[in-house]
C-alpha cells in the first residue's frame, strides 16, 4: 500500500480550519492534522508533513516567521500560505522567502488548496518515482553486481575503476573485442559525481570520415550543403557528463588534431559556427590496439596519447583470466533462467571441460553468446556438451602474429584440439603425439 500524504493545516480559527479539514479529507489517500497555533506545527514536524498551509495570521508566532523557519529546518517541505489579506506586495515577499503557493482566503480558498495538493501529490510521486529509479540504475551499476569475475586480474581491474570513479581523471581503456570496455566504462560512469548526466558513446569505427567531424562537434544549418538544421555534436550532449569514444585507434590524423584542440581548449566550435561553447566532459577512450605502438608507427599523435591516456586500464583477454570461465559462463546460465523464467539449469561436468578447452576469440561476449544458445538447446535441467557449440574454427586468425612464449602456443594448440575433439583427450593426445597424462595435467593446472 502507498505511504499516505500528510497534510499540516495551520490555521486558528477553528471553523475555518475543519471546513478545510474535512475538505481535504475526502481524499482517503490524505491524512490531515488541523494545529491552532505555529508552535503546535513546529512540535509535530516529526511527523513528516508532505505540505503545510499556514494561516497568515497566528495567535503566537507571524506567518513569514514559521514559514522562514520551516524554510531552515525542513527545506524539502512545501508550505502553502493562506492568508485573509490581498495584497500583491504580500504574496510576492511570501513566494520569494520560499513558499510554494499563496492563497487568499474567500469562497474558493478550499478548492484552490484542493488543486494546489493534488499538484504536489503528483509532483511528490514523480519525485519519488525519479529516486527509486536512479537508485535502482545505480544499484545496476554497482560494479560487482554488473561486472563477474573472481580472478586477481580482474580484480585488480575493480580497484582501478573504484578509483577512476573517485576522480575526473580520463580513462583509456584497452582490451580484445568483448573484453567488456564499455560495459566498464558505463559502470565508472554511474559510479561517479557525474551519474545523473548524460553517458554519450561513439564508436569511431563505424562512422563514415566524413561525418566524424560533425558527429563528433556538431555542426551549422548551412555548414555544408546536406546541414539542413543546426545538430549538437556528442561532446556536446554529453556536456556535464561522460563521453566514451570507442576504438579511438582508428581516427584519421585531420580528426585526431581537432580532437586535440578541444580537449586542450576544453572548448568547442561546431563545424560552420563562431560560437565558442565551454565544455566540462569526462572523457573514456577505449582500443583493441597497442596505442604506443600506433604512436610508434606515426598512425597515432604522441601527443593526443598523453593527453587522452589518463588512467590506463588494460583488460585481459578471457583466456587470461583462469577460473573466470566457468564462473562467468555459471552465471550468465542463472541470469539466462531469470530473465526467461526457465528451471535453474546446470553445467554438467563434461559440459564444463569443454567451455575450459576453448579460446573465445571474442571474449566475455563469445561465451555469454555460446552459453546462452546452449541454454536454449538444451533438453532437461543439464547443458551437455552437445549444446554447446563454438564458431567455425580458424577463426583465430592472430595466431602466430601474437608472439607468444613457446607454452602459451603449445596450450593453444591443446585447447585447439580439446575443442575439435570435444574434450576428448586419449583422441587429441593420439593427434598430437602426446602422453594422455600430459593434457590431463594441462587441464588441471588450468592452462587450457
Ligand atoms: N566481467 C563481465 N561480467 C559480466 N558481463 C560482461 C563482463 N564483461 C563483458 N560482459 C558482457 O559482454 C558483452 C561485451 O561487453 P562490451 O560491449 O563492454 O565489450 P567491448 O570490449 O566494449 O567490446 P567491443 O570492443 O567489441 O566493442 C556485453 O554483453 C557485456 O555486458
Amino acid at each position: 500500500m502507498e505511504s499516505p500524504f500528510i497534510i499540516f493545516i495551520v490555521e486558528d480559527d477553528p471553523w475555518y480550519g475543519q471546513l478545510l479539514h474535512y475538505h481535504l479529507s475526502l481524499n482517503p489517500e490524505n491524512t490531515v492534522h488541523l494545529w491552532t497555533s505555529g508552535q503546535e506545527c513546529l512540535d509535530n514536524m516529526h511527523l513528516l508533513p508532505d505540505v503545510v498551509t499556514i494561516d497568515f495570521s497566528l495567535p503566537d508566532i507571524s506567518g513569514d516567521k514559521l514559514l522562514s523557519t520551516l524554510r531552515l529546518r525542513w527545506p524539502e517541505v512545501p508550505l502553502i500560505v493562506i492568508s485573509a489579506q490581498d495584497k500583491i506586495a504580500t504574496a510576492v515577499h511570501l513566494l520569494k522567502m520560499g513558499a510554494s503557493d499563496y492563497l487568499v482566503k474567500d469562497d474558493n480558498t478550499k478548492d484552490f488548496l484542493w488543486n494546489a495538493v493534488q499538484k504536489l501529490r503528483e509532483t511528490n510521486g514523480l519525485r519519488q518515482r525519479v529516486k527509486s529509479l536512479e537508485s535502482q540504475l545505480q544499484a545496476k551499476y554497482d560494479f560487482s553486481k554488473i561486472m563477474k569475475g573472481n580472478s586477481p586480474a580482474i580484480k585488480r581491474i575493480f580497484g582501478l575503476m573504484e578509483k577512476a570513479a573517485q576522480t575526473p581523471v580520463n580513462v583509456s581503456i584497452t582490451g580484445e573485442t568483448g573484453t567488456g570496455k564499455e560495459l566498464v566504462a558505463k559502470a565508472i560512469h554511474m559510479n561517479s559525481g557525474r551519474h545523473r548526466k548524460p553517458f554519450v558513446a561513439v564508436n569511431m569505427a563505424a562512422i563514415p570520415t566524413e561525418l566524424l567531424e560533425s558527429e563528433l562537434f556538431g555542426h551549422e544549418k548551412g555548414a555544408f550543403t546536406s546541414a539542413v538544421a543546426r545538430k549538437i555534436g556528442k561532446f556536446e550532449e554529453a556536456n556535464g557528463g561522460t563521453l566514451f569514444l570507442d576504438e579511438i585507434g582508428d581516427l584519421n590524423p585531420a580528426i585526431q588534431s581537432k580532437l586535440l584542440r578541444v580537449l586542450q581548449e576544453r572548448e568547442l566550435q561546431r563545424v560552420g559556427g563562431n560560437e565558442r561553447i565551454k565544455l566540462d566532459v569526462r572523457l573514456i577512450t577505449a582500443t583493441h590496439k597497442n596505442l604506443a605502438d600506433e604512436v610508434q608507427k606515426s598512425n597515432f599523435r604522441e601527443d593526443l596519447y598523453y593527453r587522452i591516456m589518463g588512467l590506463p586500464l588494460l583488460l585481459p583477454p578471457l583466456r587470461e583470466r583462469g577460473q573466470d570461465t566457468l564462473y562467468l559462463a555459471k552465471y550468465f546460465v542463472d541470469e539466462f533462467c531469470r530473465e526467461y523464467g526457465k528451471p535453474a539449469l546446470v553445467l554438467a561436468p563434461d559440459t564444463l571441460d569443454k567451455l575450459r578447452a576453448y579460446a573465445y576469440p571474442g571474449n566475455v561476449r563469445e561465451l555469454k553468446t555460446i552459453v546462452e544458445l546452449a541454454a536454449v538447446l538444451s533438453n532437461g535441467p543439464e547443458i551437455s556438451p552437445a549444446d554447446v557449440m563454438f564458431a567455425p574454427a580458424g577463426r583465430d586468425t592472430s595466431f602466430l602474429s601474437s608472439e607468444k612464449t613457446l607454452r602459451a602456443y603449445t596450450c593453444a594448440i591443446v585447447r585447439h584440439y580439446l575443442e575439435k575433439y570435444d574434450g576428448n583427450v586419449p583422441q587429441v593426445a593420439q593427434t598430437l603425439d602426446v602422453g594422455k597424462s600430459t593434457i590431463y595435467k594441462m587441464i588441471q593446472d588450468g592452462e587450457v
